[in-house]
C-alpha cells in the first residue's frame, strides 16, 4: 500500500490495527530534571541537563534538537530509565519512572538485531521474552512486518538486510510490544541521505496510523519539522530549554509538505536558535 493510500485510511482502522487495540496512553511529565555524571577516576562532575521541564501529551510527536554533546541523549536515556537523574522527576501518568519498563521502548541509531534470528523472529523476540507463545507473537509480528514494508523478507537474517531494512525491523520490534511511549535516539543518523528520507516518510506514515506518543532526538532540523507536533530546542551543555516551537503544519502530512513555505520558516528559526547557542558557547569558552 502506498503512502497516499495509507494516509487515506479511515479513522477507525487508524486506531484499531487488525483488531489489536493500543494501550491507553498517559501524559509524560518531566519536572525540573537535572542530570550530572561523575568521573569515577577524577571525581570531576559533568552537568549534562539542567532544570528541564516538559509535558508530552498522549499521541504527541515531540522532537529534541540541539548542539552535539548538549545533553539530548542523556535526557532521552533518563526517560528510558537507563540514566538516573540527579534532580527532578519523570512521570508517566501517576507512575514515577525510576528504571526501564515495558511502557517505554527505545530505538537507537544502530539496529543491534540478534544475528542468529531471522526478521520475523527478531520482531517476535520481545513478545516471547514477555511469555507470549511464538504462534501468538507471530500473529502480532506479521501485522508490523507489513507496516514497515518488509513483507517477503520474514526469513532473511540481519546480515542479508540493508541498513534501512535493519532499522525497519528495529522499529517493528519496538512497536510490536505496544509501548505507551516510543523513544527514538537519532534513528536514521547512520543511513545515507536518500534512505534516511525514505525512512522519514515511512515513520510519518506509521505514526499517522498508530498515533503513538513519540519523543525523538535528532540532528536533522528538517526531520524534526517534518515529523513533529512540537520541537524543543536545547541550549549548549548543560541542556536547558531554549525554546519550544509548535509545528502547526497540517496533518496528515505527506512528504511534499517539505515544499510548504512554513516548513522553511520553521526550519530557519530552529537553525538560528541552535547556531546562536553555538556562538554563545564559543564566546563563553574563549571568554569573548
Ligand atoms: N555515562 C556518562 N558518563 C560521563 N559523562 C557522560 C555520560 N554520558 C554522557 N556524558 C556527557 O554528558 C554530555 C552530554 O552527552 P549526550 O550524549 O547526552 O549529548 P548529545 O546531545 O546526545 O550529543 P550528540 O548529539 O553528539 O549525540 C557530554 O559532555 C557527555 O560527555
Amino acid at each position: 500500500m502506498g503512502l497516499i493510500e495509507n494516509l487515506r485510511l479511515s479513522k477507525k482502522s487508524m486506531f484499531n490495527l487488525g483488531g489489536i487495540s493500543e494501550p491507553k496512553t498517559e501524559k509524560l511529565s518531566v519536572s525540573d530534571l537535572g542530570i550530572s555524571f561523575e568521573n569515577t577516576k577524577t571525581g570531576a562532575i559533568t552537568d549534562a541537563v539542567e532544570q528541564v521541564s516538559i509535558n508530552i501529551n498522549p499521541g504527541e510527536f515531540v522532537t529534541i534538537v540541539g548542539l552535539s554533546g548538549c545533553g539530548k541523549s542523556s535526557f532521552l536515556n533518563a526517560i528510558a530509565g537507563l540514566v538516573k537523574p540527579s534532580r527532578g522527576t519523570i512521570k508517566l501518568g501517576d507512575k514515577t519512572i525510576d528504571g526501564p519498563g515495558q511502557d517505554r521502548t527505545v530505538v537507537f541509531q544502530k539496529a543491534s538485531l540478534l544475528p542468529w534470528r531471522n526478521v520475523i523472529r527478531n520482531i517476535t523476540y520481545g513478545l516471547e521474552l514477555r511469555g507470549m507463545k511464538y504462534k501468538d507473537a507471530l500473529n502480532h509480528a506479521e501485522e508490523y512486518i507489513e507496516m514497515v514494508n518488509l513483507k517477503g523478507y520474514e526469513s532473511f537474517f540481519p546480515y542479508q538486510l540493508s541498513g534501512g531494512m535493519q532499522q525497519r525491523v528495529n522499529i517493528a520490534r519496538a512497536l510490536v510490544c505496544k509501548p505507551e511511549v516510543l523513544l527514538l535516539d537519532e534513528p536514521f543518523a547512520a543511513l545515507d541521505a536518500i534512505t534516511r528520507e525514505t525512512m522519514q516518510n515511512e515513520l510519518l506514515s506509521l505514526w499517522e496510523k498508530t498515533r503513538k506518543t513519540v519523543l525523538m532526538v535528532t540532528h536533522q532540523i528538517d526531520e524534526a519539522v517534518l515529523l513533529s507536533d512540537r520541537v524543543i530546542v536545547f541550549s549548549a551543555k548543560p541542556a536547558r530549554i531554549l525554546e519550544e516551537i509548535k509545528i502547526d503544519l497540517p496533518r496528515p502530512r505527506i512528504p511534499e509538505i517539505r515544499a510548504h513555505v512554513d516548513f522553511d520558516l520553521l526550519s530557519t528559526k530552529i537553525w538560528s536558535l541552535i547556531h546562536t547557542s553555538a556562538r554563545k558557547k564559543v564566546d563563553v569558552e574563549y571568554e569573548i
